[in-house]
């Protein structure tokens, strides 16, 4: 890289560097860990705590004991994953992982109907917590690779997402098997996050069209790379 371009992309840096965290919930085997790793697969730069590179999806997963952190690194966006145990030993450590993020997304297995109950009532618990009012909130049916995923208007009608009247909600089917719908996703949780960031409600158009091009900027490195396939 030539000094001057060096020079151009310090003096970029000042203006789009962006930070978030998020917090990946949900019951065990919903697929949080493969979401994290897939992610980072995609990515040009990503820090794991061992500094080595994801092989990404794996149908032999281990389940999380307490929690992984991860950052991911896009551009001068940065996300911070704290990738959480879904199983009932973990579940009441979930709040103080969600206090302080972006935003919460919520991992359901989409094609395990036997488990929604227990998933829907898990979320709605969480999100009665005084700490946890207003953060956006982003459910993910996973596994839409399987014959016996739910549509997302039926995923939608058992979590009973209607009734959350106190946040933002949004739900998006994916796979991470197949990195199904994946690049939609992180889109979105960026644009949604550096909106809500700046306040999007309260920001002149200047930080809004700011917060649109760090956005864009963090989708282009996801398209430059090859999509990662099993
Ligand atoms: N068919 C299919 N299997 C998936 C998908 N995503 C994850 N899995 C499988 O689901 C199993 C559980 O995945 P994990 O990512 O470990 O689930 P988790 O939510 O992190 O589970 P805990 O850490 O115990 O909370 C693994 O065998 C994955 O290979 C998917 O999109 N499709
Ligand atoms: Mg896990």
């Amino acid at each position: 890289m030539g000094l001057w371009e060096a020079f151009l992309n310090w003096l970029r840096s000042l203006f789009f560097k962006q930070e978030m965290e998020l917090s990946l919930i949900g019951l065990q085997n919903a697929g949080k860990t493969s979401l994290v790793n897939v992610i980072a697969a995609n990515c040009c730069e990503t820090v794991a705590e061992s500094h080595s590179k994801t092989g990404g999806y794996s149908e032999d997963m281990i389940p999380t004991v307490g929690f992984n952190m991860r950052k991911v690194t896009k551009g001068n966006v940065t996300i911070k994953l704290w990738d959480l145990g879904g199983q009932p030993r973990f579940r009441s450590m979930w709040e103080r992982y969600c206090r302080a993020v972006s935003a919460i997304v919520y991992v359901v297995d989409a094609a395990d109907q036997d488990n929604l109950p227990v998933s829907r009532s898990e979320l709605h618990d969480l999100l009665s917590k005084p700490s946890l009012s207003g953060i956006p909130l982003l459910v993910l049916g996973n596994k839409i690779d399987k014959p016996e995923a739910l549509t997302k208007q039926a995923l939608t009608d058992q979590m009973d997402l209607k009734s959350i009247a106190d946040r933002e909600v949004s739900c998006f089917m994916i796979s991470c098997k197949n990195s199904a719908n994946i690049d939609t996703m992180s889109w979105m949780v960026t644009l949604h996050c550096l909106f809500e960031w700046e306040g999007y409600e309260a920001t002149s158009t200047g930080t809004v069209e700011k917060n649109i091009k760090n956005a864009a900027q963090f989708l282009s490195c996801f398209h430059s790379e090859p999509h990662y396939n099993i």
